[in-house]
């Protein structure tokens, strides 16, 4: 099991983490989800020893990660696809990392297979393309067959087929009672494949969660009404205390009230109806909602402008 406990990074004026505390439990894939700069990857760099936390505290069933001696039998991680020498082969560059930490030369084969790069392994990793550098770094994840896995941001690159099959060696893997942290900053990317999420934003724990509870916040998120009337029935909508918006000439979107008392009160004021839809919000969605108020990089609404044009 991993235990974030009170982790805390700072650099110089900003706040990467701010007091984490959450577990990760074998047998599941947790998702860790966040932002863009929400402080997933220095949460998982100090969970490996590669970042000194300001404080708290990030153990890997009980220890700190340097604790275990020939690390990759223990715990697998993908940090940086691209952090490996670019002239090696692959078959160089995991036979390498098996020889350091006393595993037998077989597994170098039975990875690049399990991943997808079997026919591979005698190319240089420089001509890889980023989809097969990540293959390649959850190669050197599950070199030692461990217990516990950590992926940074794994699915970046992957093409379709890559995507999928990256979900169902997660879900298997965890099946195995392997304990699997996964980070995205994608909803979409953890939304079949997580059984619980952890979201940050702004360094702060946003949600610690189970997936089926996070997805009973995607409640239903508003209703399309068609209606020759759009004009008059909005009115009579927001008088009822609906927020209403107009979509083309015959649509509005109304939220705050159900489909159900929207029939009513067209009904009873005499207004033709064509259509009424609810459509329920999307993880997606409630993902976004939950983290608006922390995204520290947001991009401006209108696009800049060359000065000279
Ligand atoms: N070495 C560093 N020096 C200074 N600031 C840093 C450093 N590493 C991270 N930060 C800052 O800490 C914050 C968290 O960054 P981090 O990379 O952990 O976020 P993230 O959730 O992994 O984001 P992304 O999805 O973009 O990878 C950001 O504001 C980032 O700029």
């Amino acid at each position: 099991m991993i235990e974030i406990n009170q982790l805390t990074k700072r650099y110089g004026s900003v706040l990467a983490v701010d007091d984490l505390t959450f577990c990760v439990r074998p047998g599941q894939v947790t998702g860790f989800l966040g932002p863009n700069g929400a402080g997933k990857t220095t949460t998982m760099r100090m969970l490996l020893g590669l970042n000194a936390p300001t404080g708290g505290t990030a153990t890997i069933n009980g220890r700190p990660f340097f604790a275990f001696g020939t690390g990759l039998r223990h715990v697998g991680a993908l940090l940086d696809a691209g952090d490996v020498h670019r002239g090696r082969t692959a078959n160089a560059h995991l036979a390498a990392l098996a020889r350091s930490n006393g595993l037998p030369r077989r597994r170098v084969q039975e990875v690049l297979e399990t991943v997808g790069l079997g026919e591979a392994g005698r190319r240089r990793v420089g001509g890889f393309s980023l989809g097969m550098r990540q293959r390649l770094g959850i190669a050197t994840a599950l070199l030692g067959d461990p217990p516990v896995l950590v992926f940074d941001e794994p699915i970046n690159g992957l093409d379709p087929e890559g995507i999928r099959w990256a979900r169902e060696l997660f879900r298997r893997l965890a099946a195995e009672g392997r304990t699997v942290f996964v980070s995205s900053h994608l909803m979409s990317e953890m939304e079949h494949t997580a059984d619980h999420l952890v979201v940050v934003g702004g360094g702060r724990l946003l949600a610690d969660e189970p997936l089926a509870d996070f997805a009973a916040r995607a409640t239903t998120a508003g209703v399309t009404v068609r209606t020759p009337d759009p004009a008059v029935l909005a009115e009579v909508l927001r008088n009822a205390g609906a927020s209403v918006l107009a979509e083309g000439h015959d649509a509005l979107t109304v939220t705050g009230l159900t489909a159900a008392r929207i029939n009513e009160l067209a009904f009873t004021r005499r207004v033709l109806v064509h259509e009424v839809s609810a459509h329920d919000g999307t993880l997606e969605d409630a993902f976004m909602e939950l983290t608006a108020a922390s995204v520290r990089y947001r991009a401006s609404a209108t696009p800049a402008r060359s000065k000279d044009r």
